[in-house]
């Protein structure tokens, strides 16, 4: 039994590409920000603004857990954020895990945020010099958690399809 479990920055790409490499190979694909909010009752933007990063941190690790403890095959993608707390990036040195960071420049981030961001709390409210810096700091910090991860691949430049094909390469 094995799971692909998808991480890297807010935008790179993980809901995407995990539900086209589901389509593609046929593995039920799993997003753990939708999981949360199915479970909370409340989509992700509500529980940010009614209870909290710190209580969404606490959901979205018990929510991991859940999805982890499952013995069927899946394709999960995390929130950005899913590596950096709670210890979570442990969680991802599993043996029936594999793991794929899918790494994108500041600038792709920036590209395909600055469109999308009103259901992401954390830059919802920033114009669009902040959000360059933001996004810059941000991934800075959260590189080390992000590079844990198994394997990893550059999605800069890439088309959806693209990268589903670099994906499946790398588990073949
Ligand atoms: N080549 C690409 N690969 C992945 N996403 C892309 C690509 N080009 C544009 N996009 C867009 O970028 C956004 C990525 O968002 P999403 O999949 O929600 O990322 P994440 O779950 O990592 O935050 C989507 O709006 C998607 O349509
Ligand atoms: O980077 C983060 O801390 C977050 C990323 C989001 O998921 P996506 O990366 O799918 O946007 C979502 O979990 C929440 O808004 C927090
Ligand atoms: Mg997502």
């Amino acid at each position: 039994m094995k799971k692909i479990v998808l991480l890297g920055y807010m935008g790179c790409g993980k809901s995407t590409i995990a539900q086209n490499l589901s389509k593609i190979t046929n593995i039920p694909f799993l997003d753990l920000d939708v999981c949360v909010e199915k479970k909370a009752n409340l989509s992700i933007k509500e529980i940010f603004e009614r209870h909290g990063e710190i209580y969404f941190r606490k959901l979205e690790h018990e929510m991991f857990l859940e999805l982890l403890q499952s013995s069927e095959d899946s394709i999960i993608g995390l929130g950005g954020g899913t590596p950096c707390y709670a210890n979570n990036h442990l969680l991802l040195q599993r043996e029936d895990i594999v793991s794929v960071y899918l790494k994108a420049s500041i600038e792709t981030l920036y590209n395909r945020l600055v469109h999308n961001k009103s259901k992401r709390p954390l830059i919802a409210n920033m114009d669009e010099e902040e959000m360059k810096e933001f996004i810059a700091k941000h991934l800075f910090d959260r590189s080390f958690y992000y590079n844990h991860a198994q394997h990893k691949v550059v999605v800069d430049n890439r088309t959806i399809d693209e990268t589903v094909q670099d994906i499946l390469a790398l588990l073949a």
